[in-house]
C-alpha cells in the first residue's frame, strides 16, 4: 500500500504538488490522471525516494522509500527508461540491481523473459529502442517481486502488441495482490486498465474513485437512436432534452433513457432502427473535469 499525506514539492517558485493526500490499495490498479504538468511525475518519484517533499510524507508498507532496507523487494518503479548505462547489456544492468539489493541472478533471467527481451540480454542498452528500453525498466521494476508497483507512462513507445501486453500484466499484477498506481495519457488504454483513479491538476487532488463511479459521475449520459424519421422524433422530443443530430436518420439523445424515447415513439408511431444507451468514454470525462486544470493548451483547440 502507498500512502500519501499532505504531499506538497515546491520547485523555486513553481508549485508542483500541492497538499496532496490518497492510498493506492492492494489488489487494484490505480491510474494517475492529470494533464500535462499537474505534477504526476513528480509525486511518483517523491514516493519512489528520487526528490525530497517540501512537506507532508509519502510511504509504502508505512515506510519511507529511504527507510526501506531492501527497497526493490518493497516497491519496484518505472519512472525514467533512459536510466540505463548505455554500455552495459541488459543482462548486466539488471545483474548489477540485483546485487545491491540481494537478488539472486536466477531472477534476473526471469525478469528478461517475463518481458520479452531474453533473447538480446546480451545486447547493450545503448542499441535498444525506445519499446525495448522500456520494458527493460518494467523488467527492473519486477525484479524484487515487489508488492508495490509504480508505473510513469509505462506505455510510451510500446507497439500494439507491447500496449496489449502491459495491459495484462498490470491486471495479472493487482490479481496477485499487489498495488499498482500507473500513470498514462493513453485514456482508452487507462479505461481497460485501471480499477481506480486518482486525478490531479496543478499540483491538486481533483478526483479519487472507481472508474466507474468517476465515468458516471462526470458525464451525462448519451442515447444513439437510429430512425428514418429522425427530424419528427426530434421535434417529439421537446426543448427541455440535448438533442445532436448525427446523420440524417441518427440522433444523439441526452436527458432522456433510452426506455422513455422507445416510449415515446411507440406512442407516436415513429420507427426505430436502433436504440442504444451510450458508454460515455474516460476520455470524455477527463476533459469535462479536467479543462479548467489544462495549463498548455492549444489556441485551436476544437471543442467537442
Ligand atoms: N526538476 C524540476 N525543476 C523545476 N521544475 C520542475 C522540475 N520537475 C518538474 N517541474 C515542474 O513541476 C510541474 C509538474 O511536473 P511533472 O513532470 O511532475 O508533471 P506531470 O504531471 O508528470 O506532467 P506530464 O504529463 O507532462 O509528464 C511542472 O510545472 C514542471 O515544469
Amino acid at each position: 500500500m502507498i500512502e500519501v499525506c499532505g504531499l506538497s514539492k515546491h520547485y523555486g517558485e513553481v508549485l508542483a504538488v500541492d497538499d496532496l493526500t490518497f492510498a493506492v490499495r492492494p489488489g487494484e490498479v490505480t491510474g494517475f490522471l492529470g494533464p500535462n504538468g499537474a505534477g504526476k511525475s513528480t509525486t511518483m518519484r517523491m514516493i519512489v525516494g528520487l526528490d525530497a517533499a517540501s512537506s507532508g510524507t509519502a510511504t509504502v508498507g508505512g515506510r519511507p522509500y529511504a527507510a526501506q532496507p531492501a527497497p526493490l523487494k518493497v516497491v519496484g518503479a518505472l519512472l525514467d527508461p533512459g536510466a540505463v548505462l548505455p554500455s552495459r547489456t541488459a543482462f548486466h544492468h539488471l545483474l548489477a540491481l540485483a546485487a545491491g539489493n540481494g537478488i539472486s541472478r536466477s531472477r534476473v533471467a526471469a525478469v528478461l523473459e517475463e518481458v520479452g527481451l531474453e533473447k538480446v540480454s546480451r545486447r547493450r542498452a545503448g542499441t535498444f529502442s525506445l519499446g525495448m528500453r522500456q520494458r527493460l525498466g518494467i523488467a527492473a521494476a519486477l525484479l524484487g517481486d515487489p508488492p508495490v508497483l509504480v508505473f510513469d507512462e509505462p506505455l510510451n513507445g510500446l507497439d500494439p502488441e507491447g500496449i496489449v501486453w502491459i495491459r495484462s500484466l498490470m491486471r495479472r499484477m493487482a490479481a496477485e495482490g499487489r498495488a499498482v498506481l500507473m500513470s498514462s495519457h493513453l485514456m482508452s488504454e487507462m479505461e481497460l486498465t485501471a480499477d481506480h483513479l486518482i486525478v490531479i491538476g496543478r499540483g491538486r487532488l481533483i478526483a479519487d474513485t472507481t472508474m466507474k463511479d468517476f465515468i458516471e459521475a462526470h458525464s451525462e449520459r448519451e442515447v444513439f437512436v437510429r430512425s428514418p424519421q429522425a427530424e419528427e422524433l426530434r421535434s417529439m422530443l421537446g426543448a427541455a432534452v440535448q438533442v445532436r443530430t448525427e446523420s440524417s436518420d441518427a440522433l444523439v439523445v441526452t436527458g432522456l433513457e433510452a426506455a422513455e424515447i422507445g416510449a415515446l415513439a411507440s406512442v407516436s408511431g415513429v420507427e426505430l432502427h436502433e436504440l442504444a444507451p451510450r458508454q460515455v468514454s474516460l476520455e470524455k470525462a477527463f476533459m469535462d473535469l479536467t479543462r479548467d486544470a489544462v495549463e498548455y493548451q492549444s489556441e485551436k483547440e476544437t471543442s467537442r
